[in-house]
């Protein structure tokens, strides 16, 4: 539906980094990125993306090598970086994370690219996501991801999973006593996302639900027209099978949702203006 068809086996994905072959413009890309990112989200963030951001020592020194930077990793919650050439199928992805080990790309956008990128690269995969999985509560959660995405696979709603954790994992915001924060990593590696999805008129922001969420079609190669927010940064839907598997059956008999629709039963916090224009030939899956 929408990334990659191919094996479901992880491991024909597996590859080495290739730490080598990274030119001088690469590492300066991501220190670039690395520094830009950490002074925005500064503020904008939940407070434990930046804690473990500290902790995994990755910064503005290059594209950090895997094979440091899991020994952080692997000491502080039993997951690993695993370099992938690209976006990998649903079920090989959700594999990887039922077994700790997260895929990550190991290319680098260009520099043209800085501020946006299409599809998921070694910025956005390390620096988007890693930080929370040095938190041991985050990481339990996303293994547990995992493992719903293989019971969900068996009952045929893959497709559940995967909008889920995308307005979750990806993209959402959290309520905090502070303020309205980005917890999703698909923002956090994105400059012109940071921004937009905090402070533009043109998104909607609804409070988190599970049901609705599951039925809202998402795009990959654009700003997010609707925001999913969350009642606190650990307020992560609950993965408990015996309570998803109901819920599946339930939503077959309903409707899918535009990714900009409302819906009369939404709690909108923002209703968005629409005023960032995308191109309207892309489609969403
Ligand atoms: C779960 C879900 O569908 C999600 O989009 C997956 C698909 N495949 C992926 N493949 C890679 N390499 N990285 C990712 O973040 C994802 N995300
Ligand atoms: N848009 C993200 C990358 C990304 C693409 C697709 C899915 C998730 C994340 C960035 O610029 O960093
Ligand atoms: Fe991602």
């Amino acid at each position: 539906m929408n990334t990659a068809t191919g094996s479901d086996d992880p491991r024909d994905y597996m590859r080495d980094q290739g730490f080598e072959n990274y030119t001088e413009a690469d590492h300066a890309t991501w220190s670039i990125l690395a520094k830009r990112q950490r002074e925005l989200l500064q503020g904008r963030i939940a407070d434990q993306f930046l804690e473990g951001l500290d902790h995994l020592g990755i910064g503005d020194e290059g594209i950090p090598d895997f094979r440091v930077m899991n020994q952080r990793l692997k000491a502080a919650t039993g997951w690993e970086v695993v370099a992938v050439p690209g976006l990998i199928p649903d079920l090989a992805f959700f594999r990887m994370l039922a077994n700790r080990q997260f895929p990550a790309g190991f290319w680098i956008r260009k520099p043209e690219q800085l501020d946006y990128i299409e599809e998921p690269d070694i910025f956005h995969d390390v620096f988007g996501h890693v930080p929370l999985i040095m938190q041991p509560i985050y990481a339990d959660y996303l293994e547990s991801y995992g493992k719903a995405g293989l019971v969900a696979a068996e009952h045929g709603a893959l497709k559940y999973l995967a909008r889920l954790y995308w307005y979750t994992v990806e993209f959402s915001l959290a309520q905090t006593p502070d303020g309205m924060r980005i917890v999703g990593a698909g923002i956090a590696s994105s400059p012109g996302e940071t921004i937009f999805a905090l402070e533009s008129p043109s998104p909607n922001r609804v409070a988190f639900d599970l049901g609705r969420v599951m039925r809202t079609l998402y795009r990959i190669d654009d700003y997010q027209e609707t925001y999913f927010v969350l009642d606190g940064v650990e307020a992560w839907p609950s993965l408990d099978i015996d309570r998803l598997i109901p819920l599946w059956k339930e939503l077959e008999g309903q409707g899918e949702i535009k990714p900009g629709e409302i819906q009369p039963e939404d709690r909108v916090l923002t209703q968005g203006d629409g005023s960032y224009h995308r191109s309207k030939s892309k489609s969403a899956a």
